[in-house]
C-alpha cells in the first residue's frame, strides 16, 4: 500500500472537505421534548477537525453516544448550524449534502417505518439485489461493477439474490454497496461490518482505506470489532463520559504492534473505573438476600446512580429470579 502523509487535524479547520466540530453539546429530550432533569448531556461541547483523507476509528463503550455522534455528522439529528459542519456545510440543515451523494451514512439494518404503528420493520419485500443497487441514479458503472463484482473485487455481490430470502450477511453487502455507490467525499459508517465474513470486511476495508488515500475522502468508522483493523485508521477517537480524545496513530504505539484490542479494553477498563469512582458508594444497595422486602434500588444511568422503588411484587419476583 503506498503511504500518503498522514492528515493533519489542525490543518482540517480551513481545508475543504473536512468535518468540523465547534463546541457542540447534545442531550436527547425526555416526553415533553425537554432536557430530562438530572441526566447529563450525552456529548458535551466537543470540538475538534479532521482533514480531507483521515481514516478515523471511532471507539467507546456501549452507550458512550457513538451512533449519536454519526447521526449528527450525518445530519440525522438537528444541532446548531455552527456547532456542525462536513465539507463546510451544516449536514442537517443542508439536505443537499446527503442528496448528492457527498456525505454518506450507512448504519443500522435497512428498515421501513410504519409510520401509523410508530415504529420499524426490516424489509421483506420480494426484489432482486439489482432493484437496490440500479435504484440510484447518476452511477459511474465502472464503479458499479468493482463494487459489486465477484471474486477479486469488492462486496462479491450476486445482482439476482431476492432480498428477502438472501442471509443477513448478504443483505449487508447489498446494503453497503447502495452506500458506496456515488463517490463520498465524507462517508460515516456504524458498525457495518458486523455480519460480513472475515474475507469480505478485509476487502471492504482496503477499498475504503484507498478511497481516502486516492480521492482524499474521509471516513469515521465506529466498531466493536478490532481484529486486523491495525493498519487502516489514521486516527483514533474514543469517546467516553461525553469527551472524544482524538489521537493520530503515530501517537499510538499499539497500532504499528498490532495489539488495537489490548489497547481499546484499557481504555474501556479505565473509562468504566473512573466512572465507578465519579459515581460513589451506591446510595442503596440491593441485597438479593433479604427476599420479598420492598424497598429502594439505584441502576446505573448515564455516569450516575438514579435511585428506583420496588413494588412488592416485582421485588419478590426478581428476587425469584435471582
Ligand atoms: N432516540 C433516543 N432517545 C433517547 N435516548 C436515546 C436515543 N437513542 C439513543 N439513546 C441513548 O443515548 C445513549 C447513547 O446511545 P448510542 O446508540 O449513541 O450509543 P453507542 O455508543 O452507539 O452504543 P453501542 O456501542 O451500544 O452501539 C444510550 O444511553 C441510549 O439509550
Amino acid at each position: 500500500m503506498t503511504q500518503q502523509p498522514e492528515p493533519s487535524t489542525s490543518a482540517a479547520a480551513t481545508a475543504p472537505g473536512s468535518i468540523e466540530v465547534r463546541h457542540l453539546s447534545f442531550a436527547y429530550p425526555g416526553l415533553d421534548g425537554r432536557p430530562i432533569p438530572g441526566i447529563p448531556p450525552l456529548l458535551k461541547n466537543l470540538s475538534f477537525s479532521l482533514a480531507p483523507g483521515t481514516t478515523c476509528l471511532l471507539l467507546g463503550a456501549n452507550g458512550a453516544g457513538k451512533t449519536t455522534f454519526l447521526k449528527i455528522l450525518a445530519g440525522k439529528h438537528m444541532v446548531s448550524e455552527e456547532s456542525v459542519r462536513v465539507l463546510g456545510r451544516p449536514p442537517f440543515h443542508d439536505t443537499a449534502l446527503t442528496v448528492c451523494g457527498d456525505l454518506s451514512y450507512i448504519g443500522g439494518n435497512w428498515q421501513r417505518d410504519i409510520a401509523f404503528a410508530g415504529t420499524s420493520v426490516p424489509l421483506t419485500g420480494d426484489f432482486p439485489a439489482s432493484y437496490m443497487i440500479d435504484s440510484i441514479p447518476g452511477v459511474d458503472p465502472e464503479r458499479k461493477a468493482r463494487l459489486i463484482k465477484a471474486r477479486r473485487d469488492v462486496l462479491d455481490i450476486d445482482p439476482t439474490w431476492r432480498m428477502h430470502t438472501v442471509s443477513e450477511g448478504q443483505r449487508r453487502r447489498v446494503q453497503i454497496c447502495v452506500g458506496l455507490l456515488k463517490p463520498f467525499k465524507v462517508l460515516l459508517l456504524d458498525e457495518i461490518t458486523v455480519d460480513l465474513d472475515v474475507l469480505g470486511r478485509a476487502d471492504l476495508m482496503r477499498f475504503l482505506k484507498e478511497e481516502c488515500e486516492s480521492r482524499g475522502a474521509t471516513i469515521i468508522y465506529a466498531t466493536h470489532i478490532f481484529d486486523g483493523l491495525e493498519f487502516w485508521p489514521s486516527h483514533i477517537a474514543y469517546l467516553a463520559n461525553g469527551q472524544l480524545r482524538l489521537l493520530p496513530a503515530r501517537d499510538v504505539p499499539e497500532l504499528a504492534q498490532g495489539r488495537l484490542l489490548s489497547l481499546v479494553h484499557r481504555m474501556l477498563l479505565e473509562d468504566r473505573n473512573a466512572q465507578l469512582k465519579a459515581r460513589g458508594p451506591r446510595p442503596v444497595e440491593w441485597d438479593p438476600t433479604r427476599e420479598g422486602e420492598v424497598g429502594n434500588f439505584s441502576y446505573a444511568f448515564n455516569n450516575g446512580w438514579v435511585p428506583g422503588t420496588l413494588s412488592s411484587s416485582l421485588s419478590s419476583n426478581a428476587v425469584m429470579r435471582g
